[in-house]
């Protein structure tokens, strides 16, 4: 039997069937041998063969290749890498102009990580209701930054609904996972869009005070209008990839159609002549904050996503 894991505790794994079943499985010894680099075997979003055995418990007996999966380091073995989840169609990031405010270094670690990952993400931005006539001035800069590299975005109030009937849409049929920082809005969004997940929302003030979440493993809950979302412990278990030097550029869609106008094929564009990008960035076609992201980054040996 074929199904996908929606839930994992370490030692248990709720699978859910084509036919909407569920059943609570356990993995064979070979699974932990075979895919050493991680300490987990399989993740939440694992499309897996499963069967009865003699005892009448779910034995997972094959995993698919994974189409994308998204890893954080390993709270205890420093070597090993912990998957978080696996075959993202879409990411939302959530990003709000105050309370808080989400900088263009957290969009762009994000937008990378992501790009790193291959999965598309669309932002949201949030609180649409709670802007001043400035704020929605400063949005627009936001919106002409990320559109003009081709990320889509769409203003959103997951209060009074402004747009989320754009935002079902592109999340009906699919898998998707909402990030952003700490009180931008995720959970309000969710249960807006499904009023029976009731994930706990909290006021901004409150964070400070508590410091932490509730959601310790990551879950993936079915839409009643179809597809899946996953919900993840949080932001910066994200963003950690290793990305070399050299790749980088690749992240970045702007730099990635300019490169080639360079003088040398080995340009990193930081202080090379003749270089296409640092051209752009001087006649304003490359955003600047994106550029200086970029050169942070490039310093940065090993992406922590912090
Ligand atoms: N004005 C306004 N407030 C919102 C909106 N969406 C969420 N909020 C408020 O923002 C605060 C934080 O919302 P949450 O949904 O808990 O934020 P979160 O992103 O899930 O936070 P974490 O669980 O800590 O990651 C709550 O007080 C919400 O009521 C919105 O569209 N407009
Ligand atoms: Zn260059």
């Amino acid at each position: 039997m074929k199904g996908i894991v929606i839930k994992s505790t370490g030692s248990w794994y709720h699978l859910l069937k084509e036919d909407g079943t569920t059943y609570q499985a356990r993995i064979r010894g070979k699974f932990r041998i075979a895919n050493i680099k991680h300490t987990n075997p399989i993740a939440v979003g694992d499309e897996v063969d499963f069967e009865i055995d003699k005892d009448n418990i779910a034995v997972i007996t094959k995993i698919y290749d994974r189409k994308n999966y998204i890893i954080r380091k390993s709270v205890n073995l420093s070597k090993k890498t912990h998957i978080i989840a696996s075959n993202i169609d879409v990411a939302f990031l959530v990003v709000t102009l105050t309370n808080p405010k989400t900088s263009f270094g957290f969009i762009d670690r994000f937008l990378i990580t992501a790009e790193a990952y291959h999965i598309p993400v669309v932002i949201l931005f949030n609180k649409m209701d709670s802007y001043t006539a400035d704020e929605i001035a400063e949005l627009e800069i936001y919106k002409s930054i990320y559109n003009t590299i081709g990320y889509e975005s769409i203003d959103i109030s997951a209060e009074t609904g402004l747009n989320l009937d754009k935002v079902k849409a592109l999340m009906k049929d699919k898998v998707s996972l909402v990030s952003g920082h700490s009180g931008v809005g995720k959970s309000t969004l969710l249960n807006t869009l499904n009023p029976d997940l009731n994930l706990k929302t909290h006021e901004v003030s409150d964070f400070n005070s508590k410091g932490q979440h509730t959601t310790t493993f990551a879950q993936m809950y079915e839409w009643p209008f179809g597809g899946f979302i996953i919900d993840t412990p949080g932001i910066k278990e994200f963003g950690l990839v290793h990305i070399d030097k050299s790749e980088l550029q690749g992240y970045f869609p702007e730099i990635l159609t300019l490169k080639y106008n360079c003088k040398f094929d080995n340009c990193i564009h930081v202080n090379e002549p003749k270089c296409a990008v640092r051209d752009a960035v001087e006649n304003g076609e490359i955003a600047i904050s994106r550029y200086e992201n970029y050169l942070t980054f490039l310093e940065e040996d090993i992406y922590t996503g912090k």
